[in-house]
């Protein structure tokens, strides 16, 4: 899915990433955990690309995105990829149907295939009933479903999840993980930063991020103090 060789970003003379190496396979289910201010959402910006201002080499699919004007990238974004966010990021003036439809908005597809496909996941995330009501109507965890619905209305190979669950009580929590946890199975790639070590047991792996740098496993951080 995505190949990350050497890959640095500064922000003037802080070192927010250095050296980072990782790849990603197909159907993977990552995550990615450090402290606050340890990169996690830097690095997430370079591969949701959203941040071209790095050094070394980003492959998705094998392909370089680095020079790709900023129209493209989005275009690229929307098709390729989901996002989901610990704040929910949805569109306060649109119902949940609204705001699940927006990734389609620029689609060629038909518009009863659209309505197919944003009903089919609102299936999926279990909001049938709800699609009028706007996101000051539904609990976290609905608001939540919508996001994921809304990230994966365009079937998307690759979904970035920043801390999914941080804004979430646990009951709640786990019921999102259900979710990704069920994505996953039916193929789609996640990568998913979160704080919470319970949280990332639902991921197949788990990489840590310290001062910009990332490590394996746990105890190569513990053993680099
Ligand atoms: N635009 C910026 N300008 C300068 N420094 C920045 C900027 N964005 C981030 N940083 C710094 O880079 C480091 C990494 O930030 P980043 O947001 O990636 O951390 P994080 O691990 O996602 O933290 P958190 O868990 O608190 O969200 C921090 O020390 C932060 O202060």
């Amino acid at each position: 899915m995505l190949k990350v060789t050497n890959v640095g970003k500064t922000y003037g003379k802080f070192t927010a990433l250095e050296n980072i190496n990782l790849e990603v396979a197909d159907g993977e289910f990552l995550a990615v955990m450090g402290p606050s201010g340890s990169g996690k959402s830097t690095l997430i910006n370079v591969l949701g690309l959203l941040d071209q201002s790095y050094t070394g080499e980003y492959l998705l699919e094998d392909k370089n995105y680095k020079d790709v004007n900023d129209n493209e990238l989005s275009q690229i974004r929307g098709d390729q990829l989901g996002f989901v966010f610990q704040n929910f990021k949805l569109l306060t003036t649109y119902n949940v149907y609204e705001n699940i439809e927006i990734p389609l908005v620029y689609s060629k597809k038909k518009q009863n295939k659209k309505h197919e496909m944003v009903e089919d996941v609102i299936k999926k995330v279990g909001l049938t009933g709800k699609e009028k009501n706007r996101p000051s109507e539904l609990s976290g965890g609905q608001q939540q479903r919508v996001a994921i619905a809304r990230a994966i209305v365009n079937r998307p190979k690759l979904i970035i999840a920043d801390e999914p669950t941080g804004a979430l009580d646990s009951k709640t929590g786990k019921e999102i993980m259900e979710i990704f946890t069920k994505l996953n199975q039916v193929g789609t790639t996640i990568i998913m930063v979160t704080h919470d070590s319970e949280v990332a047991e639902y991921a197949m792996r788990t990489v840590y991020i310290r001062d910009g740098r990332l490590y394996n496993d746990e105890k190569s951080v513990k053993n680099h103090d």
